[in-house]
């Protein structure tokens, strides 16, 4: 009986030692790999442990380092784990702005609320049974008051009571036609009010992009008209290149080339205070290599010295010119500042050939009539209108909407 209970301690001895190796190779398995160090990967292990031995044969082929191919830097991280790269800042959609075609009548409205005093004063003062000299009196000084000035205002008057006279009796229908037809042989139906931007003809009698030099008094609104000129091309399917030439203010740059880049527009700029006649130069010649159809350039209108304006904007005009002709000068003026626009656009045609007009800020102020007074001081037409600060708040002038909006049809 003692040999049998002799035995079976023994038994359960042995059992246990073994069960304690294997519990203590299990627990060596769960160790994490010693770290892959280049010897411990090529250099046969040092004194065998018995876990290990156990998993792996003694005997068994090792691979080499080459053979292992441990992942070297970046390239394999990558693809392991993908670094997300940071993403660009997307531009903004390029715009592209409605065509022009009859943009006056769709900002009729505004017209209509600026300058109602005018155009329905008229027809007020004109519908009073008995035109008598005070009558008239009144309906020059409405006309005046609208800033028509005082020769298109006698004149208008004159033809209105000689046509009435004729008439005899009159029926308000009767009244609107003939100050309409009047008002309109004032602003005039048979000048060429197109913005002129065919392509010219370089030295050598290549084509090069239609070029417009856009002046004016800084404030008048020509950096902002530029802009919306560029629209205007755009939405008639040109493409345009802007010339920031008013180096003078950063800011007018800057405001330039947002409007451009809304309309995929590539703005040409200098360095700041730089020479305004070499970005003129520049910017055409970047209109050449880029066969853009129109080249706008925005100039400096700082008025200190007529002599300064004069040899500055000379200079940018014959510097341009090197490449060809310029198509189109354009004067911007401001509708509320009056009289006052028009000492500067006296002052401004004598420094440059203008060929066109455009009034802005007719939306602010009841004195239309500066169309008519303007177009007879420089002999120029007045080819577009801005109408509010939107950017589509430019349009084509066409006489006969602008005189239906003032007096109702
Ligand atoms: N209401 C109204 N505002 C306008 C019109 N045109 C321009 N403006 C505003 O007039 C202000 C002056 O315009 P700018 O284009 O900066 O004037 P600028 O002549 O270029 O002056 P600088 O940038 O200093 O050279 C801006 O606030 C324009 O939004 C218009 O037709 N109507």
């Amino acid at each position: 009986m003692e040999i049998v209970i002799l035995a079976v301690v023994i038994a359960v001895v042995a059992l246990g030692a073994i069960s304690g190796l294997v519990v203590s190779s299990r627990k060596k398995k769960k160790l994490p790999p010693p770290p892959p160090t280049t010897p411990s990967v090529t250099a046969p292990p040092a004194e065998p442990q018995v876990g290990e031995d156990a998993e792996t044969p003694r005997d068994e082929e090792r691979r080499t380092i080459e053979e292992v191919g441990l992942p070297d830097s970046g390239a394999t991280l990558v693809e392991e784990a993908p670094v997300a790269e940071p993403e660009a800042p997307t531009a903004p959609p390029v715009e592209v702005p409605e065509p022009t075609a009859g943009r006056l009548v769709k900002l009729r409205a505004r017209l209509s609320r600026s300058q109602n005093s005018l155009g329905k004063g008229l027809l007020t003062l004109l519908s009073r049974e008995h035109l008598d000299e005070d009558t008239w009196e009144e309906i020059e000084d409405t006309l005046l008051t609208a800033d028509v000035g005082v020769q298109p205002t006698q004149e208008l008057v004159e033809r209105l009571r000689e046509r009435v006279k004729v008439l005899g009796t009159r029926t308000p229908d009767e009244l609107r036609g003939l100050l309409r037809e009047e008002l309109l042989t004032l602003i005039g139906t048979e000048a060429d009010r197109s913005v002129h931007t065919a392509n010219g003809l370089g030295p050598n009698g290549e084509e090069i992009p239609g070029v417009v030099m856009v002046v004016g008094v800084n404030g008048t609104g020509k950096t902002t008209t530029t802009g919306k000129l560029a629209r205007v091309l755009v939405a008639d399917g040109k493409s345009v290149v802007l010339g920031a030439a008013d180096t003078f203010r950063a800011a007018a740059v800057d405001q330039l080339q947002t409007w451009g880049d809304r309309v995929g527009a590539r703005t040409v700029r200098g360095p700041e205070e730089g020479d305004p006649a070499s970005v003129a130069f520049d910017s055409v010649k970047e209109g050449i290599s880029e066969g853009a159809d129109v080249v706008l350039i925005d100039t400096a209108g700082r008025l200190h010295t007529k002599t300064g304006l004069m040899d500055e904007l000379g200079k940018v005009k014959r510097v341009v010119e090197k490449h060809g002709p310029v198509g189109e000068v354009l004067l911007v003026l401001d509708a509320t500042t009056g009289q006052n626009g028009l000492v500067q656009a006296r002052v401004f045609a004598e420094v440059v050939d203008i060929t066109g007009v455009v009034l802005t800020k007719l939306d602010g102020t009841a004195k239309g009539g500066i169309i008519v007074a303007v177009q007879r001081e420089l002999g120029v037409p007045v080819k577009l209108v801005g109408l509010g600060e939107g950017p589509d708040d430019l349009a084509p002038f066409e006489p006969e909407a602008f005189v239906d909006a003032l007096i109702g049809d």
